[in-house]
C-alpha cells in the first residue's frame, strides 16, 4: 500500500473492510446458536459475539497501526491464546484509498489518532431477535473530535441481482461526506428516536416535552443516528448517562459529516481523547440539522439539564 495516502484514509480504509468482518462474526455467532451471555450490570449484556467482534477489530487494526490508541467496550474479550487468522483483517477498502483527504488531515500521524470500538452496538436487542437494530461502530478521533467514522449494520439486507446479500456499511470523514447509504431529509413531521431498553423517568421527561408526532423505540446509538441519516427520525433524544463514547464517536463522526449534529443534553459536544472518561454522563441529543437540534435543546426544560449536570 503506498505510504503517500494519509494515514487518517488508511485507518478509516481498514476500518471499513474489518467492520464487515466482525459483521460476519456476530452473524455467525448468532447461527450458531450459542450466545454466551455475560451480565455485565444491570440491564447491560455481554454476548460472544461482542467478545470475538472486539476481537478481531482491535488486533486487526493495532497490527497494522501500533501506535494508534484503540479502546474497545468489552474489558475482558477472551485474549487467551492467537485469534483465528481467518479473523484477521489486513485489507483496507479501495474505495475509501481513493478519497482526497481534507488538508487540516493530511498530516495526522498514528499517535495523534484514538479509536473508540463498540463490536457490537445494540446486545440487548440482538439477544432479543431484533437484528436490524445492531451495528458494529468504529469511530475515529484527532484531537479529542471525531473525524470519521464506521457504522456496519451485519443484518441489512439487499437484493444484488436478484440475490439477497446480508450487511450494508456507511462511513463518514469530515468535509468529505458520507457513504455506503442514500441520505434522506428528515420526515414532515416531528419524529423522535430513542432508547427501546434503557428507558427512565426522566428519559420519558425529556421525550414528553418534544411535542413529537411519534416517538421511535429501538436498540441502539448507531441505529438510531442512521434513522437520522436516513430520513425515518428527526431528532435521537436520551436523557440518561447510559451511553458512552464508544456509542457515540463513531455515529457522531458520520453524522457530522453530513451536516448534523450530536451533543449532550446540554447542548455541549462530547471529548473523545483517550484520558476522557467513558460514559457520556449528561446523554445524548443528536438531530439531522443544527435547528432542529437547536428546537430539541430549547425545549428541555433547565430543571432536568441541572438533573442530567448533576451526574457530572
Ligand atoms: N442504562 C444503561 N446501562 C448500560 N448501558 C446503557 C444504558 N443506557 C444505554 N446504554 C448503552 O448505550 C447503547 C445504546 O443504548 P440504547 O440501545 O438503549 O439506546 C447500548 O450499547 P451496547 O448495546 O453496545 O451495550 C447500551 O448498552
Ligand atoms: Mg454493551
Ligand atoms: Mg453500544
Ligand atoms: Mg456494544
Amino acid at each position: 500500500m503506498s505510504t503517500t495516502i494519509p494515514v487518517i484514509v488508511r485507518v478509516l480504509a481498514s476500518s471499513v473492510s474489518v467492520a464487515g468482518k466482525a459483521g460476519k462474526i456476530v452473524r455467525d455467532v448468532m447461527s450458531k446458536g450459542e450466545l454466551g451471555i455475560v451480565e455485565k450490570g444491570k440491564d447491560d449484556y455481554q454476548t460472544e459475539a461482542d467478545r470475538s467482534a472486539q476481537r478481531c477489530i482491535i488486533e486487526s487494526l493495532s497490527a497494522q497501526y501500533p501506535k494508534v490508541n484503540i479502546i474497545g467496550e468489552e474489558d475482558n474479550p477472551d485474549t487467551e491464546g492467537d485469534i483465528s487468522s481467518e479473523w484477521l483483517a489486513v485489507d483496507a477498502d479501495k474505495e475509501i484509498l481513493s478519497i482526497e483527504c481534507p488538508s487540516f488531515l493530511k498530516s495526522v500521524k498514528e499517535e495523534d489518532i484514538v479509536i473508540w470500538v463498540d463490536p457490537l452496538d445494540g446486545t440487548s436487542e440482538y439477544t432479543q431477535g431484533f437484528l436490524e437494530h445492531v451495528t458494529v461502530l468504529i469511530g475515529i478521533s484527532v484531537n479529542e473530535k471525531p473525524v470519521a467514522g464506521v457504522i456496519h449494520q451485519p443484518y441489512f439486507k439487499t437484493l444484488i441481482d436478484g440475490e439477497k446479500k446480508l450487511g450494508r456499511t456507511i462511513w463518514g470523514l469530515q468535509e468529505v461526506g458520507v457513504g455506503g447509504f442514500t441520505a434522506a431529509p428528515p420526515p414532515d413531521s416531528l419524529v423522535i428516536t430513542t432508547t427501546r431498553s434503557h428507558s427512565n423517568p426522566i428519559v420519558e421527561k425529556a421525550l414528553q416535552v418534544m411535542n413529537a408526532s411519534q416517538i421511535l423505540r429501538v436498540g441502539g446509538a448507531g441505529y438510531k443516528v442512521l434513522q437520522l441519516l436516513e430520513g425515518v427520525a428527526s431528532i435521537y433524544v436520551f436523557a440518561s448517562p447510559g451511553c458512552k463514547k464508544w456509542d457515540t464517536c463513531a455515529p457522531e463522526a458520520v453524522l457530522n459529516a453530513a451536516g448534523g449534529k450530536l451533543t449532550d443534553i446540554l447542548g455541549n459536544y462530547y471529548k473523545y481523547g483517550a484520558s476522557e472518561g467513558k460514559p457520556n454522563k449528561t446523554g445524548v441529543l443528536a438531530a439531522v440539522n443544527g435547528e432542529l437540534h437547536n428546537y430539541a435543546l430549547t425545549r428541555i426544560p433547565q430543571e432536568l439539564k441541572d438533573k442530567l449536570a448533576s451526574n457530572k
